[in-house]
């Protein structure tokens, strides 16, 4: 019988929800808030938002409702592998659950759309990207959409960990398609996260909130401080060889998946590796191996994790420290799902910390390459269907902006200015190999515009042809959607194979964009202000680690305080944490060199000519990886890429700041690659020698020790 009390049952919809939780679940009652939840939304029609941690069983709170409600429940998640998993159990279960993305072929696709438009498709799971899509937005403006559900909602946050651009227009799509309802989830949410969540979805922050706290009463948290890497390694392997049960070591880097576990295995500890680098079929043998096993080890990045439901993980091991509590949170609640004692333990050593510190700067480009990014956008002349589109992959090298934050630009100039409005992307290259002579004879003998057009401009290689799409376009007057349109034809007909490439990301004009100078200038300023804001909030985070790692107090209160919930652990002790068990917290203080050495600044400046940003300069010091730095061949390679990573950034900054000014921010144009059309105006060249010699430094925030660690592939 469901506990929950019967004027809830008696409610038609709520009797409902107890019959899916029963026939279609197989569970007898409600968790904890679960119920309160579905009340919200099924018989209160209103939003919500869920704060449920990890395993909290956040996914029935709109799975239920689904089933309840006519229409369609369409799920936004941000993994495919997680919604692949979350359709594969539902349609177990009998629900009409499919997902739509990139890695479908056309049938499935078609058969999924189908299914929605006809309404047999109870819930529909894609990625936020898909919202950009045409196709995809006509088809739900003809569909019900009773319930929205924001999977991993926190992204929607400037302020949160994993803030990601495609998430801003969940909520105004809302609005567009006129859903009924909204349910917002995620494991980790700080008070101004889910402010920021109520806000966007109109959810009243005291009803619509439903908050189960982070404490977990089974987790005994452990900091300990390391002066070397040989001293964590002797203390990983201890902590191993003694393992009550499987456990997680978490490193920051690929590259330390690889050369801890390859380390373990020398001490008979027969470690997994586990990253996002490695092929897809690995992974997915290494997390079935692990999920099965009693007493396994899987050595890993942040990438492990999602969607890993395992009940008894007994030991969470932070090799190198998270770069926030948020993603703290969430990995140490891997640990213990079944309630048993489990133990956690983040190894504090300073050399892990410019690495950590590089990624949370890493983000922030120069505000004179914003401005030549606007010029750019603002000076293109429209395609004839009135969009402009662009090769965002080109424009990052050529801007030395990052693709993660050129794409947050342009959901700025569109969210926050009004100037464009997203629409589908297209590939601008199609490489295409023959299925047989048969196919081929038809694709020879298509006599369509569009396919005269693709012969007559291809260029072939043996059996394959390549074809640009935008250059056949121009050359022949034939629309470059007709071109696309033709290959895919011929591909769906079985006469050829396709594989596109070079996306363009494609934008319709909605005002007039600035083309004054002034007036770029004045955009560039604010997008760049608010780039500065998220890279010290960045940074914030990080030091709220070293924080919570070092403080006077319990780390389970801690914890919880950084997320709102003060009276979650009784008395504010758990009486089992590292500082609870020897009543004091660990010392720890790197602190960074304010004053950077002249002589080594000078080892910079004459490898690098560049003297139009200070930052990439600062960069190449510390070991910030960018475009630019990797297409001038500073980057990892270079050996004094990161020969500075024990000095304070904003000391680097200022040094080479002083520098630029003396050569008046001029580009190096004969030493480094070409940039822009717009860049190539900036003529003068620079001497390669420098003089820095006043070692003094403005600046200079007291940051995180040094270390020798180059940057690498982090996930
Ligand atoms: N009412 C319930 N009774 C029994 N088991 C439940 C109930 N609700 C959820 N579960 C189970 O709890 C586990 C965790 O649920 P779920 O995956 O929804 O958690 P989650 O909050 O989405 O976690 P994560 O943040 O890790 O994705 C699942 O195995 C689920 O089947």
């Amino acid at each position: 019988m469901p506990t929950a009390n019967m004027g809830d049952v008696q409610h038609p919809m709520m009797e409902k929800a107890h019959e899916a939780l029963r026939d279609t679940f197989g569970f007898s009652s409600f968790r904890l808030e679960q119920e309160a939840v579905i009340r919200r939304l099924l018989v209160d029609n209103e939003n919500a938002l869920v704060l449920f941690p990890t395993g909290g069983g956040k996914s029935l709170t709109y799975q239920i409702p689904a089933l309840c409600l006519e229409g369609l429940t369409l799920v936004i998640s941000p993994l495919i592998a997680l919604m692949k998993d979350q359709v594969d159990t539902l349609v177990m279960r009998g629900v009409k659950a499919a997902s739509l993305d990139s890695t479908q072929d056309a049938s499935k696709s078609g058969w999924v759309k189908n299914e929605v438009i006809t309404g047999s498709m109870k819930m529909l799971y894609v990625a936020p990207e898909r919202l950009n899509n045409e196709g995809f937005m006509a088809m739900m403006r003809r569909v019900r959409i009773s319930l929205l559900a924001v999977d991993e909602s926190h992204c929607i946050s400037q302020w949160g960990a994993s803030f990601r651009p495609e998430y801003l227009k969940i909520a105004r799509f809302a609005e567009e398609m006129d859903v009924e309802r909204v349910l917002c989830l995620t494991a980790t949410a700080t008070p101004s996260v889910s402010q920021d969540i109520c806000g966007s979805f109109f959810i009243d922050r005291d009803a619509g909130v439903f908050r189960i706290p982070v404490y977990r009463p089974n987790l005994a948290l452990n900091v300990e401080v390391f002066d070397t890497m040989a001293q964590k390694i002797s203390r990983v392997v201890s902590i191993l060889q003694g393992r009550t049960g499987p456990a997680i070591v978490y490193v920051t880097l690929q590259k330390h998946a690889e050369e801890v576990a390859n380390t373990l295995r020398c001490y008979q500890l027969d470690a997994a590796i586990y990253h996002a680098g490695l092929p897809s079929e690995e992974r997915g043998r290494v997390q079935l191996q692990f999920m099965e096993s009693d007493r396994g080890i899987v050595v890993a990045t942040i990438a492990f994790g999602m969607g890993i439901d395992k009940a008894n993980i007994r030991q969470v091991i932070h090799f190198h420290m998270p770069k926030t509590l948020e993603n703290y949170s969430q990995e140490v609640g891997r640990a213990g799902r079944d309630g048993s004692l489990s133990h956690c333990y983040m190894f504090l050593c300073a050399t892990d910390l410019p690495i950590l510190e590089g990624f949370a700067r890493g983000d922030t480009c120069a505000k004179r390459d914003i401005e030549l990014w606007i010029q750019e956008v603002s000076l293109k002349q429209p395609a004839s269907d009135s969009t402009l589109d662009f090769n965002l992959y080109k424009q990052s090298k050529d801007y030395d902006i990052r693709q993660n934050v050129l794409n947050l630009c342009y959901a700025q100039l569109e969210l926050d200015y009004g100037y464009i409005r997203a629409t589908t992307p297209f590939y601008s290259i199609y490489d295409i190999s023959r299925c047989d002579e048969n196919g081929w004879s038809k694709v020879l003998a298509d006599s369509s515009p569009a396919a005269k057009a693709i012969r007559t401009y291809w260029t072939s290689k043996g059996t394959k042809c390549q074809i640009d799409t935008m250059l056949t376009a121009e050359r022949s007057g034939v629309e470059r959607s007709d071109i696309a349109r033709t290959v895919n034809g011929w591909e769906l007909d079985g006469h050829i194979t396709s594989k596109a490439s070079q996306v363009r990301a494609r934008f319709m004009v909605t005002k007039p964009l600035p083309t004054g100078t002034n007036d770029i200038k004045h955009l560039a300023d604010q997008i760049y202000t608010g780039m500065v804001g998220r890279e010290n909030e960045a940074v914030e985070k990080l030091r709220k680690v070293v924080e919570f790692a070092t403080n006077d107090d319990c780390l389970a209160q801690g914890l919880a305080v950084y997320f709102g919930d003060e009276d979650a652990v009784p008395d504010g002790m758990c009486g089992q944490c590292s500082f609870c068990t020897s009543g004091a917290g660990v010392e720890f203080s790197p602190i960074a060199q304010s004053v950077p050495d002249a002589a080594r600044l000078n080892k910079i400046l004459d490898a690098c000519p560049e003297r139009d940003d200070p930052r990439l300069l600062a960069r190449m010091a510390f070991g910030i990886t960018s475009p630019r730095l990797t297409y001038g061949k500073w980057s990892t390679a270079h050996p004094l890429f990161g020969s500075m990573v024990d000095v304070d950034f904003s000391a680097l900054v200022a040094a080479f700041d002083e520098e630029c000014k003396k050569a008046g921010y001029e580009k190096a144009e004969t030493v480094a690659p070409a940039r822009t059309a717009q860049k190539r105006t900036y003529s003068k060249t620079t001497t390669t020698t420098s003089n820095y010699s006043s070692g003094s430094s403005r600046g200079g925030r007291g940051g995180y020790g040094g270390g020798s660690y180059k940057r690498g592939r982090r996930g």
